[in-house]
């Protein structure tokens, strides 16, 4: 068991306030100025991977400070109690193990008294089996085509970790395979995917850890009625049917062959599940020594968690920044912005990743917080955002400490792009550290031949306040094994901050009420009868509804 404490308790909390009193007024060009080591002392590397997190309001003072704050929340502790299969999702009953998915060294990780590790290893033997197989052609369809597309659905858990992951590792995919993921019960997303592909060389992976979730079931039957209607047998269906799935006795009831069932386990979170059987859509797709490489990667990063000394550690550093800024500074959000477009679905993974785990309101021993948890997680691909949002983030009111990452190399190097988008991600952070005064904004209007009138009417629109926090993380390229430890840095920082704020960051109780209540609505949806039994928004929403729905459009 995991000691619980309060986190406003903890002695470097009222220090670390106290300090922020002094600090807030700094400018993170005075510091620079101030302290020519900065980048050395505020930089991390871990592989190919370095971190710098120099362009952040802090001195020495706060790290220290910042790093006895994990000490006295028990992170050591609990990074202990996770790697070795302790039940810390204690509302759940559950370990959190999906460090035992990618645990390359093999060691043993026992949960209730059993090696979970032969498990592990015997599913992966059979992703691989099952991927190699259906990327050389063997694995054939029910009229002996060979498989050309491979539909994923799930949603949540089970799809955004191997949109994020596809997406990001396409150089990887095997030529001629294209890959589909169907997530919204909205009939819409089904059905565009159904116009691109054939029954007879379409390979349906039905990803869910419950095999309960609404979404998935309707997407799954819509799935198999349409194969049926389009010329396969229910025969046919174990040739073009998956599933991904803690519930054998679901799968079995929907009529998917047990031998087609990739099984995975009640200690890995949906979040926290693409490197289990539900990342078998990447292994198919980018094959699976790369889906190898990726867990690799993961298994790397972890290692660094657990035996690095915290002011070494990635992700404790990451997650002491985005404490800083949320518990003292009351930032809202915080944002990712890779500088690489195939990582355009990184933010909105760990939009959940991030959101589910530490969107919580009440600590560990169930009494409410009174101070703030999780961020909001947002963003988008530079230079995309600089020409969306960035103008709030260099000009608006609010603080918003922004994670920029980007490779060394491109996967595609094309004339001078990556130089050029380079460029721009360098300019991005040295601009919100440094801003621009607005003395140096009139002296600008000056040089561009403007009277004195309209300098002094437009210096005050032209100044950026700059001391806006960033992280850089500049990786050498794109490989899986990057990827892998880019995910697990990430996931990381959420545990860190999960433990450091006492929360539960393994339960989603949160997503609960929305679900009963949509079961409960259903039913008063399917015919035409008053509805009554809510409050007067909901029954008037409900009976607008379906009386326009009779009427034509
Ligand atoms: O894999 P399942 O069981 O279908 O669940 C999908 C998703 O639903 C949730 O339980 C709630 O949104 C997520 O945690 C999970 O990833």
């Amino acid at each position: 068991m995991l000691a619980n404490h309060r986190f406003t308790d903890l002695p470097a909390y009222a220090q670390l306030q106290a300090h922020y009193d002094v600090l807030k007024d700094r400018h993170l060009r005075d510091l620079f100025a101030e302290d020519a080591q900065r980048f050395d002392k505020f930089t991390r590397r871990f592989e190919d991977i370095l971190l710098d997190f120099s362009k952040n309001r802090i001195t020495d003072e706060t790290l220290t400070l910042l790093l006895q704050l994990a000490e006295q929340a028990g992170l050591t502790d609990a990074i202990g109690k996770m790697f070795s299969g302790d039940k810390i999702n204690r509302t759940e009953d559950r370990a959190v193990l999906h460090v035992a998915l990618r645990n390359r060294s093999n060691t043993p990780i026992i949960v209730e008294g059993q090696d979970v590790m032969p498990e592990v290893n015997q599913v992966l033997d059979r992703m691989k089996s099952f991927s190699e197989r259906v990327r050389s052609g063997e694995w054939k369809g029910y009229t002996g085509e060979t498989i050309t597309d491979i539909v994923n659905i799930g949603i949540g858990g089970s799809d955004l970790g191997p949109v994020m992951v596809t997406e990001a590792l396409k150089p990887y995919a095997k030529e001629g395979l294209r890959v589909h993921f169907v997530s919204n019960v909205d009939g819409v997303h089904i059905y565009e995917t159904l116009q691109t592909v054939r029954p007879e060389s379409t390979l349906f992976l039905i990803a869910s850890k419950t095999f309960t979730t609404q979404e998935t079931m309707t997407n799954a039957q819509t799935a198999r009625q349409w194969f049926l209607e389009q010329g396969g047998s229910e025969g046919d269906i174990a040739r073009h049917f998956a599933a991904l799935s803690t519930n054998r006795s679901a799968v079995e009831k929907f009529g998917i062959d047990p031998d087609n069932m990739f099984g995975f386990w009640d200690w890995v979170g949906g979040r926290y599940s693409l490197w289990s059987a539900i990342g078998l859509s990447i292994a198919l797709y980018i094959g699976f020594d790369n889906f190898e490489e990726l867990l690799a990667g993961g298994h790397a990063m972890d290692l660094h968690f657990r035996d690095t000394p915290i002011d070494q550690n990635l992700p404790v550093m990451l997650a002491l920044m985005g404490i800083w800024y949320n518990n003292f500074f009351g930032a809202q959000t915080q944002a990712i912005l890779p500088y690489d477009q195939y990582m355009h679905r990184f933010a909105a993974y760990f939009q959940q990743g991030d959101m589910e785990s530490n969107g919580k309101s009440v600590d560990r021993d169930g009494r409410p917080v009174d101070y703030q948890t999780g961020p909001i997680i947002w963003g988008e691909p530079g230079t995309n955002g600089q020409h969306a949002f960035y103008q709030l983030i260099h000009q608006g009111t609010k603080l918003i400490p922004c994670d920029f990452l980007a490779p060394v190399l491109s996967q595609r190097p094309i004339g001078e792009h990556h130089t050029i988008l380079m460029a721009n991600f360098f300019a991005q952070t040295e601009a919100l550290m440094n801003g621009k005064t607005e003395e140096e904004a009139a002296e600008e209007l000056r040089k561009s031949g403007k009277s004195e009138e309209d300098v002094q009417a437009l210096a005050p629109f032209k100044m950026f306040s700059g001391n806006r926090p960033t992280n850089s993380i500049l990786f050498k390229q794109l490989t899986p094994r990057t990827l892998g430890s880019l995910i697990a840095l990430y996931e990381h920082k959420i545990f860190t901050q999960g433990v450091i704020w006492d929360i539960f960051s393994f339960d989603q109780w949160g997503v609960e009420l929305g679900k009963q209540l949509a079961s409960r609505i259903l039913p008063e949806l399917q015919d035409d009868t008053p509805v009554s039994s809510h409050d007067s928004s909901t029954n008037g929403l409900m009976n607008a509804f379906k009386s326009m729905r009779n009427t034509t459009a």
